[in-house]
């Protein structure tokens, strides 16, 4: 539905983003996750047919946004950081304005607007004049009218700035109904939000994609599988020999204390294992120990969050270009 290719812009002397390519399925919710001055922006505004590239090509619905930036805008939905609200207006009567501006025809734009105005729950909100609202309505306001024309693409930057965690739960809530019958990228630099409403992740960093793939594969192949925090008695040296026997263990490491204890017991020692993705091994090492005769006093899953994988990837960015490039495209494969 969406198709990105080697698209590049550079503003003066500034290259804002550089190569990106990435590809939208129907349905799906892309995230567009970097920190501020990453790119983000940019590549929103040259989707949605406002900014036109300095190479490379985007298409929607097999529309390439720069040679059909009038039909491309119809058939999408754009929530721009500062969504252009006509203060004085009704709710309603925005709603109307821009279906009629967007070419729905006077047969339909009743249907239509009824539709936003239900699916953004601003129902009861219909008859107030926007400048009256609080900053969540407006954004509501703002959604419904990148979708009030039923455009099949939905892109929407940075949705939830400004709002407080209530409006936010709210707006996550109905960019997330919205999935399936629209196709929606969301650009956000907070990490959670991709892992709570989106189905892909494409992590940018200073204008280049440095990984896409799903929020849990991310984490999975960036840090070579999830694993187990332990508390044994018994000497840590020979606990590790013991489970490297265990198959699906990668790697065991001695480690000062459990993330959850902060203090330090006599005789414990403290491991963590790092199992192989998809792997399941930890009845398996539990009995491992308790038959080598080792007490287990604690055991837990830990896996990794998506802070640690975007800060691993836009780290190694850092101090590695080239590898941490060619590393993450051949994970994301
Ligand atoms: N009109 C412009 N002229 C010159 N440089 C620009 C312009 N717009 C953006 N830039 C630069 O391009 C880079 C990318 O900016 P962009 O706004 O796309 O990032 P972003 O990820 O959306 O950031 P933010 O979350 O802070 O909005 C930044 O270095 C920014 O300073």
């Amino acid at each position: 539905m969406i198709e990105v290719e080697h698209l590049s812009k550079v503003y003066g002397s500034t290259r804002a983003i550089s190569d990106v390519t990435f590809n939208v399925d129907k349905g799906e919710i892309l995230g567009f996750l970097g920190p501020n001055g990453a790119g983000k922006t940019t590549t929103m505004r040259i989707l949605a047919g406002y900014l036109p590239a300095t190479k490379g090509t985007a298409r929607i619905a097999g529309l390439d946004v720069h040679e059909n930036s009038l039909s491309v805008r119809r058939q999408i939905g754009y929530l721009p950081e500062n969504p252009p609200l006509y203060p004085e207006m009704t709710v309603e009567g925005f709603l109307y304005f821009v279906a009629r501006i967007k070419g729905v025809s006077a047969a339909r734009r009743k249907e239509k607007v009824e539709t936003a105005l239900s699916k953004c729950n601003l129902i009861d909100r219909r008859h107030t004049i926007i400048r009256k609202l609080s900053k969540g309505y407006k954004q509501r306001v703002g959604i419904a009218q990148a979708i009030v024309h039923d455009p099949p693409a939905i892109i929407l930057d940075e949705p939830t700035v400004g709002l407080d965690p209530r409006q936010i739960i709210d707006v996550r809530n109905l960019i997330k109904s919205l999935a399936g019958d629209h196709t929606i990228i969301l650009s956000t630099h907070i990490l959670p939000e991709v892992s709570m409403t989106c189905s892909r992740v494409a992590i940018i960093n200073q204008g280049k994609i440095v990984a896409t793939n799903t929020p849990e594969n991310l984490m999975t192949q960036l840090t070579g599988g999830s694993g187990y925090e332990l508390e044994i008695r018994g000497e840590a040296s020979l606990a590790k020999q013991v489970l490297q026997n265990v198959t699906a263990v990668i790697l065991v490491e001695s480690i000062p204390t459990m993330a959850t204890h902060g203090m330090i017991l006599p005789e414990r020692a403290y491991l963590r294992v790092v199992t192989q993705p998809g792997t399941e091994p930890g009845s398996e090492i539990a009995q491992t120990l308790l038959r080598a005769g080792f007490d287990l006093y604690e055991m837990r899953r830990v896996s990794a969050t998506l802070e640690d994988v975007f800060l691993k990837l836009t780290t190694e960015e850092k101090i590695q270009p080239t590898e941490s490039v060619d590393e993450v495209s051949e994970l994301s494969k």
